[in-house]
């Protein structure tokens, strides 16, 4: 809930389970360690050899191939698996789970996975948390939005936001459908502007400029924009009319931008993007 994730409480030797190494896991527990955890109170369940080699040398964590160790070594458990592979994991954990659901605390990343669908295939338990971070959290600068039901103890949502502001920012929202929003903006999005970031540096190049000062120029400038929209007390709007002079250049590129619709262009990238984790929630 703070911009300063060094004002997290989590305690750094905290167990913390992680089923599924991929992406999204090794993000968090990159911000893990960045932020102080002890690496050999992480441990992460996935099924291949590979993975969990990679997840050793990489942060000399502990690993293990089978899911229920997960349940064994901590009291809060991340489900880092893709959508589809939900079911099958909470198949395998609800039955540990189940001879000691007072313990445990579920915490999913599974992009649209309910809180009411995870509940029903761990055997009605009630101390689950969702939510959706995003790829910065790996350097301490992610976002994670939050979702915890109404009859949710204090003391796992304080855990729950622990962890996440270990890794960056915290968003709670109230209503879960919410939480597709969040996919939206959030969770996708640092793909929509390394997107933006590539057509601007593919431009710079046929334009005439060498690579790497195309990638300098593009990568610099995006950063100052972002440093300034955090921290300057000027709105969105505002900052772009300080940077277009009338009859200027900017406007001429801010015009293009305006004939291509960019923002019914981004409307209906996020809209797409909501409405798919829309759909991974009902399968
Ligand atoms: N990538 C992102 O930016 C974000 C992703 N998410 C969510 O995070 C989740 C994971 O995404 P991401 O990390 O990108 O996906 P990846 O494909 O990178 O990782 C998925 C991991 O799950 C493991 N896995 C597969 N089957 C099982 C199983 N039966 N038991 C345990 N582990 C298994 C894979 O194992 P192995 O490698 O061993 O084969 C792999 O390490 C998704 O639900 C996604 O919606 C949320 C926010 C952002
Ligand atoms: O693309 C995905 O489905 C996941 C969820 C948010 C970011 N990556």
């Amino acid at each position: 809930m703070t911009m300063d994730n060094l004002h997290s409480n989590l305690d750094p030797q905290m167990p913390i389970a992680f089923i599924g190494g991929g992406n999204m896991a090794k993000a968090i527990i990159a911000g893990l360690i960045q932020h102080g955890h002890n690496s050999k109170s992480i441990l992460v369940c996935t099924p291949s050899q590979a993975t969990r080699s990679n997840l050793v040398e990489q942060f000399d964590i502990r690993v293990h191939q089978d899911n229920s160790a997960a349940v064994g070594f901590a009291d809060v458990l991340l489900l880092a698996v893709k959508p589809f592979v939900i079911p099958q994991v909470c198949e395998e954990i609800a039955p540990i789970i189940a001879t000691r659901p007072n313990k445990k605390l579920v915490i999913s990343i599974a992009a649209g996975v309910k809180h009411q669908t995870l509940s029903k295939k761990l055997d009605n338990l009630q101390r689950i948390i969702c939510a959706m971070p995003n790829l910065p959290s790996a350097i301490g600068k992610g976002l994670t939005g939050m979702y915890a039901p109404a009859h949710s103890q204090q003391q796992d949502i304080d855990m729950a936001d622990s962890i996440m502001t270990a890794i960056g920012d915290t968003v709670w929202v109230k209503d879960e459908q919410q939480m597709s929003t969040i996919v939206a903006t959030a969770g996708s999005s640092p793909a929509y502007f390394f997107l933006f970031l590539e057509a601007m540096e593919k431009a710079a190049i046929e334009q005439g400029l060498p690579k790497q000062a195309a990638n300098k120029a593009v990568l610099q400038s995006a950063m100052g924009a972002i440093s300034m929209a955090i921290d300057s007390q000027h709105d969105l709007p505002t900052l772009r009319r300080h940077v277009t002079s009338p009859k200027g250049t900017t406007e001429q590129a801010i015009l293009a931008f305006q004939h291509g619709e960019l923002d019914e262009l981004v409307a209906n990238a996020m809209h797409s993007a909501a409405k798919r984790a829309k759909e991974l929630s009902l399968g």
